[in-house]
């Protein structure tokens, strides 16, 4: 398992293969990771891994199954050693052991497996459609709690769960922030958001950032001036 200093993680959301290698360039020396998501991995399958240019791959497929399905989707992705790997904490205890147990088959060169808690896309209200209420921050302990507990190495949450988190499990635990804008830009779908220095200092270890860089006129330099507000 690597764990890569640089704390920014571009999210190279795109179904187009040349736009996704421009990208990649652009924000690479700028980035510890690059992340390929759903869009990407539909569109161009594995191969999308294959132009991350010697990036460590953070691949967001956020998986959530039964177990044996999901183990067996964790050792299928293992030959192409993305660096981190999505599962959802409301998976359940025996999935998420079930795909450490999985990841462990690929040994020191094991991806880093990350629980998504509640998505960042959720405020209190559309989480409370869901049947779940109480608000993010409950929910995102209780699934901490869970997931940790069946051998996650760390969780996906937004900024405002960070402090409570680390009040819970201290250092230990890799947390992992989207939902991150940069003063002045548009939150789109996001629910729980905020600036890149907030996350830092509420402890977060990686930000994950995407239109605010992909949508940017020039992603090098809203990647490069991210970077810096973090350093
Ligand atoms: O797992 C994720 O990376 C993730 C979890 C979450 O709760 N919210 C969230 O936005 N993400 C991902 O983080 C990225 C955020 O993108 P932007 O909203 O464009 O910055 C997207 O690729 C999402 O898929």
């Amino acid at each position: 398992m690597i764990r890569p200093p640089r704390r920014l993680i571009a999210a190279i959301d795109t179904a187009d293969p040349s736009r996704a290698r421009d990208l990649i360039r652009a924000v690479s020396p700028h980035c510890g990771l690059v992340k390929l998501g759903l869009e990407a991995f539909c569109a161009l399958g594995p191969a999308a891994l294959d132009d991350a240019e010697q990036k460590p791959v953070f691949l967001d497929l956020k998986l959530h199954d039964i177990p044996n399905t999901v183990a067996g989707a964790v050792r299928a992705l293992l030959p192409r050693q993305p660096a981190m790997l999505t599962i959802h904490a409301s998976g359940g205890a025996a999935m998420i052991e079930a795909a450490r147990n999985a990841a462990e088959t690929g040994g020191t060169a094991r991806p880093m497996l990350l629980a998504v808690t509640v998505l960042t896309s959720l405020s209190a209200e559309a989480l409370s459609e869901t049947g779940i209420a109480g608000g993010p921050r409950r929910q995102v302990l209780r699934l901490a709690h869970l997931a940790l507990g069946a051998g996650a190495d760390g969780l996906v949450c937004g900024v405002a769960e960070i402090a409570p988190l680390r009040d819970a499990f201290g250092a230990g635990p890799v947390l992992v922030v989207p939902g991150i804008r940069p003063l002045g830009s548009d939150a789109g779908d996001q629910a729980r958001v905020a600036t890149p220095e907030a996350a830092i200092a509420a402890g977060a270890d990686y930000l994950v950032v995407g239109r605010p860089i992909t949508g940017a006129a020039d992603p090098a330099s809203a990647a490069a001036a991210i970077a810096a507000a973090i350093t």
